[in-house]
C-alpha cells in the first residue's frame, strides 16, 4: 500500500480527487476521480448540489482504498464567498446559493448607502464584487428574515464538507477572507461591519490558520470506507492553495481556471486609493501572508460559449480555430458586469461589440478570438497596474492551473506585455493543498522547500519573445 495525502479540489466547473506522495524528492501526483460542477436552478435561485459535491468527495475516497492507497491527511479546497447556515441543532436551513445568482442584483449599492467605500476597503482590503458574502448574506436576510433569525453558524463551502466528515464547526482563514467581512489587519472578524448591516457576530467562529489538524472522519464515515483518515485545513479558498504551488515568488502569478486571478504575494495589506480604484483584493494567504490579486472574469466566458454551442468544440479545439483566424480586432471589457450570470454569453459579447461599433463575432473562431484576446488585454492592463501600485517591475509571467493549457492566450500575453510567461502546473490548485497538508505532517519544513519541490516535480513551460521577431521559444 502506497501512503498518500488527498487533496479534494472543487472548482466551479470541475472537481478532483488528487493522491500525492513524495518519492526520490518529487512530489507524485494521482487523479483518482474526477467529475463536472455546475449549478442549476433550485427555489428560485441558482444553487450548487452540494449533496452531490459531498458523495463525489466519498466516492474518491472510496477509489482511493481500491487503488491501493493509504491516506494519511485530506484537505478540501473549493472556490470562495458562498455559505450556507445551520441552525441550532446544526441543520442545513438554506440551499447553497451560487455566487452568480441575481439575488444580489443592485445589493452592493444598497450597502455603500450604509456604509462608507472607502472605510469598507479600508478595513477589510476586499475587491468590491457584487457577489461576495457581505451582499449575499444581506440579500437573504432580507429576503428570509424569520431564517435569519434562526442560523446560528455560518460556514462556507468548505466547512460544510469539512463538517459532514468530522462533525467539527470551522471558518477557516483564506476563504473567510472573500467574505469582505474580516478586518485583513486583525484577521478577525470585523464588528462594526457586521453591526452596520445587523449581521449576527455569532455566526462566525475564529477564524482558523490553514495548516492545521481539523479532526478525523465521523465514525459512521470510518465504517463506510474502512479506514480513518486526519482532516487537515490547507488554504481552503482554492486560489490561495494555488498561489502556494506559484514556481517562482518573482513572478506575477494568474490562476486561471473558471476565474482568472492575477496578482502577486505581499507581507502586508495594500489598501492605497489606488488599490481601491483599481479594484485590487487582499485575500489571506496560506502563509499568513496577503494574496494581492484582481479577479477577472476569466475562462467562464468560453466555457459558456462552449456550452452554448452544445459542446461541439473542445477547448483545444477553440484555441486551435483562434490560431487559423488570421485576424479579428474585437475587443471586450472581460469585467463589464453583463459577462458574469448573461442568459446567452454570445449574445452578451455580440451586443457590447456592437455598441461599441466593432466588428460583431459571429462564428466559433471570432468568439473565441474575441474572448483570448480581451483577456489578455485586461492581463496586460492589471500587470502594469501591480507594478505601479507595488513600485516593482516583474519580468516574468507564470499562468497556472487548467487555463495555462492555452497557447494560443500564452503567445499573446508575451507578445503584448514583453515578459516571459511561464505557464504550469496545471493542477497547482491540488498541489498547493498538498503542501499544505505536508506542512502540517513535517513532510515538508519549509516554503523554500516546497519551491525547489515544484520545480524539479512539475514541467514549466517558456514563452518568450526573442528581439523584434516575436519568435516563441518553448
Ligand atoms: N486543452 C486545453 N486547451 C485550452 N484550454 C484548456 C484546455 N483544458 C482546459 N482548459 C481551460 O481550463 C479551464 C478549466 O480550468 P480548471 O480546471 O483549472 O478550472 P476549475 O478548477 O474547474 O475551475 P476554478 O477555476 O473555479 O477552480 C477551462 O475552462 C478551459 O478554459
Ligand atoms: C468568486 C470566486 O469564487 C473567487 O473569487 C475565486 O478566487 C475563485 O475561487 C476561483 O476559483
Amino acid at each position: 500500500m502506497q501512503k498518500c495525502n488527498l487533496a479534494v479540489d472543487i472548482g466551479a466547473s470541475s472537481g478532483r480527487v488528487i493522491a500525492g506522495y513524495l518519492a526520490n524528492g518529487k512530489l507524485k501526483l494521482d487523479e483518482i476521480h474526477r467529475f463536472d460542477n455546475g449549478m442549476e436552478m433550485k427555489n428560485g435561485h441558482l444553487c450548487w448540489d452540494i449533496d452531490g459535491l459531498y458523495q463525489e468527495l466519498v466516492i474518491g475516497l472510496r477509489k482511493s482504498v481500491q487503488k491501493n492507497y493509504q491516506p494519511t491527511t485530506i484537505g478540501i479546497d473549493t472556490w470562495a464567498v458562498d455559505f450556507v447556515l445551520l441552525d441550532k441543532e446544526k441543520n442545513r436551513i438554506t440551499d447553497f446559493v451560487a455566487y452568480r445568482d441575481h439575488r444580489t442584483d443592485g445589493v452592493m449599492d444598497d450597502i455603500l448607502k450604509i456604509l462608507d467605500r472607502r472605510k469598507l476597503y479600508q478595513q477589510t482590503g476586499i475587491q468590491f464584487q457584487p457577489f461576495n458574502t457581505i451582499y449575499q448574506l444581506y440579500a437573504f436576510k432580507k429576503e428570509n428574515p424569520e431564517l435569519m433569525e434562526k442560523a446560528k453558524h455560518f460556514l462556507m463551502i468548505p466547512d460544510y464538507l469539512n463538517y459532514l466528515l468530522t462533525g467539527t464547526l470551522s471558518n477557516e482563514y483564506t476563504n473567510a477572507t472573500s467574505t469582505q467581512l474580516l478586518s485583513a489587519n486583525s484577521k478577525t472578524w470585523n464588528q462594526s461591519i457586521a453591526e452596520a448591516l445587523d449581521i449576527p457576530l455569532e455566526l462566525f467562529l475564529e477564524p482558523k490558520m490553514p495548516m492545521q489538524t481539523l479532526g478525523y472522519l465521523k465514525p459512521e464515515l470510518q465504517k463506510d470506507i474502512g479506514f480513518d483518515v486526519k482532516v487537515v485545513l490547507p488554504g481552503t479558498h482554492d486560489t490561495a492553495s494555488a498561489v502556494v504551488a506559484v514556481p517562482n515568488d518573482e513572478s506575477i502569478y494568474i490562476s486561471s481556471g473558471t476565474w482568472s486571478l492575477i496578482g502577486v504575494e505581499h507581507d502586508t495589506p495594500i489598501t492605497s486609493e489606488q488599490a481601491m480604484r483599481y479594484n485590487f483584493t487582499n485575500e489571506g494567504g496560506v502563509y499568513e501572508n496577503i494574496r494581492f490579486l484582481k479577479n477577472i472574469m476569466g475562462m467562464w466566458m468560453i466555457q459558456e460559449v462552449k456550452k452554448e454551442l452544445k459542446d461541439q468544440y473542445s477547448f483545444q479545439e477553440f484555441v486551435d480555430l483562434a490560431y487559423q483566424l488570421k485576424a479579428f480586432d474585437s475587443i471586450v471589457d472581460v469585467n463589464d458586469e453583463r459577462f458574469l450570470s448573461p442568459k446567452s454569453m454570445i449574445h452578451s459579447i455580440q451586443t457590447f461589440c456592437q455598441e461599441t461599433n466593432q466588428a460583431i463575432p459571429h462564428s466559433p473562431a471570432e468568439l473565441a478570438v474575441c474572448i483570448f484576446n480581451s483577456l489578455v488585454k485586461s492581463y496586460q492592463q492589471a500587470v502594469k497596474e501591480i507594478e505601479e501600485m507595488t513600485g516593482k517591475k516583474y519580468a516574468s509571467i507564470n499562468i497556472i492551473g487548467g487555463g495555462s493549457k492555452n497557447q494560443y492566450m500564452n503567445e499573446q500575453l508575451a507578445k503584448a506585455t514583453g515578459k516571459a510567461v511561464y505557464t504550469g502546473p496545471t493542477e497547482a490548485t491540488a498541489i498547493g493543498n498538498l503542501i499544505a497538508q505536508m506542512h502540517t505532517t513535517g513532510e515538508i519544513d519549509s516554503r523554500e522547500t516546497s519551491k525547489l519541490m515544484i520545480n524539479r516535480s512539475f514541467e514549466i513551460q517558456k514563452y518568450l519573445i526573442r528581439g523584434e521577431k516575436n519568435e516563441y521559444q518553448r
